[in-house]
This record gives C-alpha cells, structure tokens and sequence, in this order.
C-alpha cells in the first residue's frame, strides 16, 4: 500500500498509529475487547476473523455441494445486502468455471429486474439459493415466493443459507430443499463474505474454495494479532479512513482499475452500514465518474485499488494530479484477481478500526430498522386494503411529479425552479445522494452517472447514487444514520409492466414504491433534505429527468 497525504492528515496518522501499537488495538481486535470501541456488544460480532481462515464452512458439504451445481446452467441468488453483494463480487470479478452454472444475483423488487432474471434462465432447469441471515428479510421472502412457483416447486434445485433456527430454515425444511447451510450468528451480513454466505454461490459457480482461503492466508497472518501495527495493512489503512473522517474527510472515494470496479458495491455495504451513525462516519462514494481537479472539495479522501496488468492512463494521471494538488490518496496494489479475499480480510479490519478511530460500534446498524418498519406499515396498509395511500405532488409536468415527504417550504410550480431551490442548498462539504427505484441497468447507470457529474461539476460536491431497495441494506444506513449532509433525490416511476407476488395484493412494483416512500419519510423525519420524482408511464423516464436537473443548475 502506498499514501500520499497532507501534511496534517499525515501527522494525525502518524500518532494513531503510534496509539494502535501501544495499546495494542490488533490483538484487542481478534480478542473482542469491547473497550476498543463503545462497550457495547461488538464481542458478540467477531466470527468473521476465523471465517477468514476458512473455519466456519464445512468443506465436505460445499464438495456435495459442487457436484450437485455441475451441469446446471444458471444458478439464481435471492438475497440482500451482506447476502448479496459478496456473492455479486465474486460473480463478477472471478466469474463462473467452465461446466458451472453462472450466477444471477437478484438484490430487488424491481419487476423489471426480476423479469430479466426470469426470462434469461430456464426455470425448471436452474439452481436456486435463498441467502439470508436472519431468514425473514422481505425482498428474499417475496423473491422465494416467486421463483418457487416459477420453478414448478422443485425443492431438488433450492438451496438455503441463514443462521440456526430461522424462519428461512423452517421453510427450507418443510420445501425439502436440497441443501441448507448454516451461518455463523457471530458474525454479521457484511462482514459475511469469507462465511458460507460469500463461499455457498462461490462454490456453485465452480470456484476452487479452498484456494482462495489459501489465497486469503497471507492478509489474515499480516492483520493478525501478533503483527506490529507498522506491517499491518488493515490498521494501517483503518486508521487512514477513520482520521480521514474525522477531520472531515468523509467522503470515501473508491477508484478501482476495471478488473476490480465490482467491489465498490461490496464495500459500500462494508463502510457506510459499519460507520454511519449517531451523526458520525464514512459516506462511500462508488462508481462517481472521475471529474477534474478542481472539481473535488476538501472532504475526500481516494482510495485507487489496482489490478495488476489493468492499465488506465487517465485514471493513473488524474490520481498523480489530485496528491500533487494536496488530496489524499491511498494506492492498493493487488496482485491478481483471485486475492480478492486478501481484500475482503484488509477491509473488513481496516472499517472496525475505523470504528475504533470515529468512536461508533461497527458492527451493529441502528437505522436500517425504521425504514423497514415504514416500509411494512405501508405494505401492511395495502394488503389490506388493496390500494396506496393517496399523496399529492408539489409539481407535475407530463414526465414526472414532484413530491416532498416532509412539509416542506420548497414550493414552487415550476419544476425547475424546485430542482434548483433543491440542489442550491449543497453546501461544500455536503453530498448529492440519487436514490433510484428503477431497473439496475446499464442504461439508467449511465443517466444517473451524467446526473452525477453534472451536479459534482456545478457545486463542487461529492454524489453518491444507490439503487433501491438494494442501497436500503447498505448505504440506507449511513444516509439516515451518518452526517447529515446528504441532499437527496428519491426517483421512483410507475412499473410497466408490473409483477405479482404469489400469495399477495401487493405487487413487486407496489411494495418497490412503498419502499421508495416509506425511505424518504425516514429521511425526511432525520431532517435530511430529500424530494421524490415519480416518473410518469409513457413520459420521458429517467432522461426527461437528468433534463430538468440540466436546466436548474444552469439555471
Ligand atoms: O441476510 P439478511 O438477514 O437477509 O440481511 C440482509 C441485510 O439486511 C439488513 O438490511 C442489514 O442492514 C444488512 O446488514 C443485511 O446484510
């Protein structure tokens, strides 16, 4: 790893680590000790240190596993947040062997979405794995319901993986699933990757697991609890990020060479559930285009992971001017492509240490609960009764409507005005959040990529982006629970077509929309600036909207 810092940042480091080593935060780490951050429960949440060694799977039942997975064509992952995007990862960085299904990750309630996932399968042929910890998340819940029907009911082709004891056990019981596999209670959904969680689909897609925990060997002795903090990669850059926030640099922005670009979204999860709360931590920001110089305040601080053999020269001459111009920058050099578990040990250390540093409990997430619960009380409500609660915009135009969840004094009749008024209120250091419950496409990531730059280019502020319900069990955390500096657009649209749940009123669509709702309500009750645009069937979709974003900041 090499740093290129500022001066102050340096020296605050420099004595942290002195701190660390001292009073020998490495070992009060792998031994729990609660004083390291808040006294609360975080000796409960350390499982994941031994998972890193490959100790909570059961190689024996992953080889069953393996011969079962051969031949089939697709395999399909239900499950969210921890349970998702450590799969995603893996997918997508290391990908499927040959003679091994590929894998399909499906972290949504989008119709669209998931009728894409649908249609490119063949249903009575593929492998289905229901992930959750808890075994009573919604998204999976309602995604289980689906594919089971879609799948003529074959328990043969379902595989479950939750914790002991869950509803999603009793279910996979009854269905007579073909395998269920057990995680660990001790270690929570984000830190999950190197547990049955992240291994289970890594497994499925043929990939050699013992491997990559002998891959993984390496970072797990150098984050150890007998490594002075000097050689310790993961304190090292865990105090990086915690003194970063700390002095307002809170703005973690992720730059990885292409090879890499997929663990954005994992660490993502990682960094905003783990530090954002109690008004404290790390806002990532992922997949933000890269902007000029000029364009960056002073709350950033960069981390470029690089792939070894992945070569990009503007990135590479972008970095070089942003440490010249006084910017943080930290370089990560990885090897190769199957020493993604190094990076998952390095991370998941480095954000508890972070959490030593800001002074939170990283391993809890206090403020993903209520927008679960707002969302239930509006999915409940139309259960019952079939139909949505009525809501009135401040503005329409024959694209889209305008609403703000909160009473709010933005209240002109020209959309344009509104946008501007909205986004006039980023101040530097604050951040421009787009919250999109649309389709996770390669289309609308791109419209919401110019929206971005568009908005950091005129005000000189970080944005993030997160699509829902996904970003909910991820970076939702830290957007309620962290810094209250975001300024957010909740962008939801009418389904076209729309798809029901077996067994339920409300369709995906309905509850992506209550979702999207019951969200911003929390947001707004948090005191956090946000607006909802509704896009209209047959308008001008997500286009007509990064129109009128154009048209108010140049205005
Ligand atoms: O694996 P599950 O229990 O279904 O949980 C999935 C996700 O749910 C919640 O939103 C948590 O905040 C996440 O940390 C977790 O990863």
């Amino acid at each position: 790893m090499k740093t290129e810092l500022p001066e102050a940042l340096a020296r605050a480091v420099q004595t942290r680590l002195a701190q660390a080593d001292k009073e020998s935060w490495a070992r009060r780490l792998w031994e729990g000790d609660v004083t390291l951050w808040t006294n609360a429960d975080e000796a409960k949440w350390i499982g994941w240190l031994p998972a890193a060694e490959g100790k909570q799977v059961d190689f024996a039942q992953i080889a069953a596993l393996v011969e079962k997975a051969k031949g089939h064509k697709d395999a399909v992952l239900l499950g969210m947040g921890g349970s998702s995007l450590g799969p995603e990862v893996l997918a997508l960085i290391l990908g499927n062997q040959p003679g091994f299904p590929k894998l399909h990750v499906l972290d949504t309630t989008d119709p669209d979405q998931i009728a894409g996932v649908a249609k490119a399968i063949d249903p009575s042929e593929a492998l289905f794995i229901v992930s959750s910890k808890s075994g009573s998340t919604m998204e999976p819940e309602l995604l289980r319901a689906y594919f089971w029907e879609l799948a003529g009911k074959d328990g043969n082709r379902f595989v479950a993986v939750t914790d002991p004891g869950s509803k999603l056990e009793a279910a996979a019981k009854a269905d007579r699933y073909a395998f269920i596999f057990h995680g660990d209670p001790a270690i929570g959904g984000r830190y999950s990757v190197l547990s049955v969680f992240g291994m289970v689909p890594g497994a499925a897609m043929g990939l050699d697991i013992k491997a990559l925990y002998d891959a993984t060997a390496s970072m797990v002795s150098a984050c150890g609890a007998d490594t002075a903090v000097k050689g310790n990669p993961g304190v090292h850059l865990g105090v990086i990020m915690g003194e970063a926030a700390n002095a307002g640099r809170d703005k973690l922005t992720i730059l990885p060479s292409k090879g890499l670009e997929p663990i954005g979204a994992w660490l993502e999860q990682l960094l905003a559930e783990s530090t954002g709360k109690q008004g404290k931590g790390i806002v990532p920001v992922d997949l933000e285009p890269l902007g000029a110089v000029e364009s960056y305040g002073t709350d950033r601080l960069f981390v470029h992971l690089h792939l070894e053999g992945d070569s990009d020269a503007e990135l590479e001459a972008r970095l070089k001017a942003l440490a010249e111009a006084g910017q943080p920058v930290v370089h990560i050099p990885v090897a190769a492509k199957e020493d993604i578990g190094q990076e998952f040990v390095r991370w998941e250390v480095a954000t508890a240490i972070a959490g030593a540093v800001i002074g939170i409990n990283p391993f809890d997430q206090p403020d993903v609960e209520a927008a679960k619960v707002a969302t239930r009380k509006l999915v409940d409500a139309y259960e019952q009764s079939g139909s949505a609660e009525p809501e009135t915009p401040i503005v329409e135009t024959e694209d889209f409507a305008i609403f703000a969840p909160q009473a709010t004094a933005l209240s002109p009749s020209d959309p344009k005005q509104l946008l501007d008024l909205h986004f006039a209120s980023l101040q530097p250091g604050n951040y421009a959040g787009f919250l999109a419950y649309i389709e996770r496409s390669a289309a609308d990531e791109a419209v919401i990529a110019t929206i971005r730059a568009q908005v950091r280019d005129a005000k000189q502020v970080a944005t993030v982006a997160g699509f829902g319900p996904r970003f909910l069990h991820s970076t939702g955390q830290a957007y309620k629970g962290g810094p209250n500096s975001g300024v957010f657009l909740t962008i939801t649209r009418d389904p076209d077509p729309d798809l029901a749940v077996p067994g339920h009123k409300a369709s995906f669509g309905n509850v992506q929309i209550m979702q999207a709702r019951g969200d911003a309500d929390v947001l707004a009750e948090r005191g956090r600036r946000v607006l909802r645009v509704h896009l209209k069937k047959g308008g001008g979709g997500i286009k007509a909207l990064a129109s009128a974003v154009e048209a108010a900041l140049n205005s």
